[in-house]
């Protein structure tokens, strides 16, 4: 039996937020910004190269004291510490949370459960690179003794979302004539779409599985070997075309790929906090083993920022606190993120995996119900694209939502000014939002009286402004590894361990009892449900298959 923990919202700092809610609730960020000239200065904080200006928050210094204090009280201090340090925070499975230790600076020492976790890292690391670099010189070849001018990498979850993203947010820096595809889906569609115009002679599978058990990897890898096998006309051509990464050498050589060709990670990382280590492979043969550890570079700055920078000027602690205001005093169930970068198209996916995979949990560590909301809905899109669609909803909708936008001084191109009208929208959007437009000022434009209430712009909606000066391998891995801390700054508020994923186990395990109701020639039996008993009969009757 675990230690019961104490129940935060009957804490004096949880009361002292609900009344200074209510005190602050009637107040908006015009009267904010007016009686206070020092406020954006104040409310900026930078962290590595990026830059946070949350003065548009419905907050004061009154409100960051008091949520300061609330972390005091959870004991985020020694909780950074600890997962730091390799404690086992994640008590559902009993395992230390190091995700911070795939970025630890070469020579420095960490040793935990008698692992030498620091030695095993730059291990693999160097493994990698010494691979990647075979690969992108041309020095390993396929079958037939040609270069690779493709990965593709099957994966799903975190062994997919983290390096895709990644890899779309950094191919610019793909300087060696290799690209990249990423397969997920059980949808044969997907696997389909992404072989089909390969020539299998110059291609490479990565198969990445933290746990080489999940049903759409391994189906998807079969599909793989077997579209290789058949162009090839020898299956002796697989050791040269599949490389695999997993935490699982017994399951690896089980499916045929040789355990020299594998690249190794440990079950204190977990698959949505993977891609920084071999999970990353993929894009480490994309963009070089120098290119990767800028990359973990990035992760380490925002990495010692968090530890070290006290919380009023601590981006990660500041960004989670906020998110805990909103959810948690504001009813607010949703954030949306932004980035003002076609680059970073799949940033949000990524990131609905990172937060809602670990902080969407109704039980706290102790295995008693959790006292509060928790689990922020993040959801988005880039700009502008989302301004045609969904902002509607976030300027005059009924519901609070507050966004992160994430924009880059700095292009990789640009053409007919493009870029700075790119910018001009982020922050066109982020003030229209904050400080809206009255009957008054609607009225004044001579809009006639009728139209004039469909045209105010409320405001007050509160959005954080991340600057970056330029989308680099070391900016992404600031800007995930902030992610992956305003995540753990929540977790630790709502006393939620924020590491496990159990919920997502049933699903898979019904699925696998119901695949042979579906393919079966044979009259259907049980299902777990009359609904999906009849569901089962239905789709047997448009398969063609007996009922
Ligand atoms: O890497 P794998 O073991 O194949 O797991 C892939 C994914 O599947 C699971 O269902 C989990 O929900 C994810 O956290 C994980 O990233």
């Amino acid at each position: 039996m675990r230690e019961a923990m104490a129940d935060i919202t009957e804490a004096p700092e949880w009361t002292a937020l609900a009344e200074h809610q209510a005190a602050l609730a009637g107040r908006n960020l015009r009267e904010l910004f007016a009686g206070d000239p020092g406020r954006v200065e104040r409310m900026t904080v930078t962290a590595g190269d990026l830059c946070l200006d949350y003065s548009k928050h419905r907050a004061t210094e009154e409100t960051l004291r008091l949520l300061v204090a609330l972390a005091e009280r959870a004991g985020l201090r020694d909780r950074i510490a600890a997962m730091f340090s390799g404690e086992h925070i994640n008590v559902s499975e009993d395992r230390a949370v190091l995700h911070t230790a795939l970025r630890l600076p070469p020579g420095e020492a960490l040793t935990v459960d008698g692992q030498d976790v620091a030695a095993d890292v730059h291990a693999v690391l160097d493994e990698m690179s010494r691979f990647a670099e075979r690969v992108r010189s041309g020095e390993w070849t396929g079958f037939s003794g040609k270069p690779i001018t493709t990965v593709v990498n099957i994966g799903i979850g975190g062994s997919d979302l983290g390096p895709a993203m990644a890899y779309e947010a950094l191919h610019d820096y793909a300087d060696a004539g290799i690209s990249c595809r990423f397969v997920s889906n059980i949808d044969p569609a997907d696997i389909l779409g992404k072989l089909a115009g390969l020539d299998a002679e110059q291609t490479l599978f990565v198969i990445s599985s933290k746990t080489f058990g999940t049903l759409e990897t391994l189906t998807n890898a079969k599909v793989a070997r077997q579209w290789l096998i058949d162009a090839l006309g020898d299956a002796k051509a697989v050791s040269r075309h599949f490389v695999a990464v997993s935490t699982n050498a017994e399951r690896v050589a089980e499916f045929g790929i040789d355990t020299d060709n594998m690249f190794g990670f440990w079950d204190w990382v977990g698959g949505r906090y993977s891609f920084d280590g071999a999970i990353g492979l993929s894009l480490m043969i994309a963009i070089g083993g120098e290119g990767f550890r800028e990359m973990l570079a990035g992760f380490r700055a925002i990495d010692e920022h968090f530890r070290t920078a006290p919380f009023e000027a601590n981006m990660p602690v500041l960004m989670g606190l906020l998110g805990v205001w909103y959810t948690d005093f504001f009813g607010a169930q949703t954030r949306a993120v932004l980035p003002y970068s076609q680059r970073l198209a799949r940033f949000p996916a990524y990131l609905q995996q990172l937060t809602m995979e670990s902080n969407g949990k109704s039980v706290r560590a102790d295995g008693a119900p959790v006292v509060a909301q928790t689990g922020e809905i993040f959801w988005g899109e880039p700009g502008t694209n989302g301004q045609h669609a969904f902002y509607q909803l976030l300027h005059q909708g009924t519901r609070l939502v507050p966004a992160d936008f994430i924009g880059f001084a700095e292009p990789f191109e640009d053409r007919a000014g493009m870029h700075d009208l790119l910018t001009a929208n982020l922050l066109a959007q982020t003030s229209a939002l904050a400080f809206g437009k009255t009957a008054d000022e609607i009225a004044a434009e001579g809009t006639p009286a009728a139209v004039v209430p469909h045209k105010v712009m409320p405001g007050n909606r509160p959005t954080s402004t991340i600057l970056v000066p330029k989308l680099t391998p070391k900016t992404l891995g600031e800007l995930v590894a902030l992610y992956e801390h305003i995540v753990f700054v929540e977790g630790t508020i709502w006393g939620i361990d924020s590491f496990d994923q159990w919920g997502v186990e049933l699903g898979k395990v019904m699925a696998q009892d119901l695949a042979p109701a579906l393919t079966s020639e044979e009259p259907p039996t049980d299902a777990p449900d009359a609904s999906t008993a009849a569901l089962v009969r239905r789709y047997r009757e448009l398969r063609g298959r007996r009922v």
